[in-house]
């Protein structure tokens, strides 16, 4: 069993929801992600999404794109990100790990390459926003004989044909976009989401994690009564961005969020 899908069974013996937080990688500097992996572990976090820091990150808003340079400028690579799992993995072996980004590092590297030092690092899922599942026949067995877990992004507007799909291809969990836009948007509408996970339900048999928009301890509550995971990129980086000169606030400052979310999705 993936750690994932172990994190997911367990939570749900526990009647608890998922609180998946996403950093963006060597952001402010390399030295900042570990340690701030382990406070959002200690605050509560269940799983942790890591971004990969890239140039172009077309489906991100403008916190994360800033958060991208300040890390690419801190000469973060992908390497680099695969080693702050490797050291993460030093104290901490049972909060799984998704890795968040776009192809183009990827296929730079290679996906061979790729997916076996997700392995030896220790990560358990890879979301990759920009790869479309109708052409992931060749990606998807390279990551499933590895047992790493390939995360898909759900759309408001993906047909119900697609959701099948992506159910198919997908392990882990499927991360479903709580509306048409880009990350750290101004609001979710907490209806419309219910219904749509209802439809995704009965289309795919995987837990579902829920993301864009949730901001503050209220929203991350509504969305938890509703999905089985609640993803929070955008709050947590401005918090990054807020102590980007003081690097040592950034854990306390991250926590406090995370904290406030994690005891109102526990209520
Ligand atoms: O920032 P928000 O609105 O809290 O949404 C989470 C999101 O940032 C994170 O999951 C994410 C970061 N980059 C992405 C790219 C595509 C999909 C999702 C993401």
């Amino acid at each position: 069993m993936s750690r994932i899908q172990a994190c997911f069974e367990q939570l749900n013996t526990d009647g608890r929801k998922a609180l998946i937080p996403f950093i963006t990688a060597g952001d402010p500097n390399r030295d900042v992600t570990v340690p701030v992996m382990h406070a959002m572990v200690a605050a509560g976090a269940d799983i942790i999404e890591l971004g990969v820091p890239f140039s172009d990150p077309m489906a991100d808003g403008p916190v994360i794109q800033k958060a991208c340079e300040r890390a690419l400028e801190a000469g973060t690579s992908l390497h680099d990100v695969l080693a702050m799992v490797t050291e993460f993995r030093r104290q901490n072996e049972d909060t799984p790990v998704v890795l968040m980004g776009y192809l183009n590092p990827v296929e730079a590297m290679g996906y061979e390459t790729f997916a076996d030092a997700c392995v030896s690092a220790g990560v358990d899922g890879v979301l990759l926003v920009d790869l479309p599942p109708e052409e992931c026949e060749q990606v998807v067995p390279r990551f499933r004989q590895r047992g790493v877990d390939l995360i898909f992004l759900v759309a408001p507007t993906t047909t119900d044909e697609r959701i099948r799909r992506i159910g198919e291809a997908a392990s882990g969990y499927l991360y479903y976009v709580s509306l048409k836009g880009v990350t750290g948007a101004a609001s979710l509408n907490v209806e419309e989401v219910a219904a749509r996970v209802e439809t995704i339900r009965n289309l795919a048999q995987l837990p579902i994690g829920v993301g864009f928009g949730i901001k503050d301890a209220a929203s991350a509550q509504a969305v938890s009564r509703v999905a089985d995971g609640v993803v929070v990129g955008s709050a947590l980086v401005n918090q990054i961005a807020a102590n980007a000169g003081q690097t040592d606030a950034i854990a306390p400052a991250v926590s406090a969020v995370l904290a406030e979310m994690r005891s109102a999705m526990d209520e």
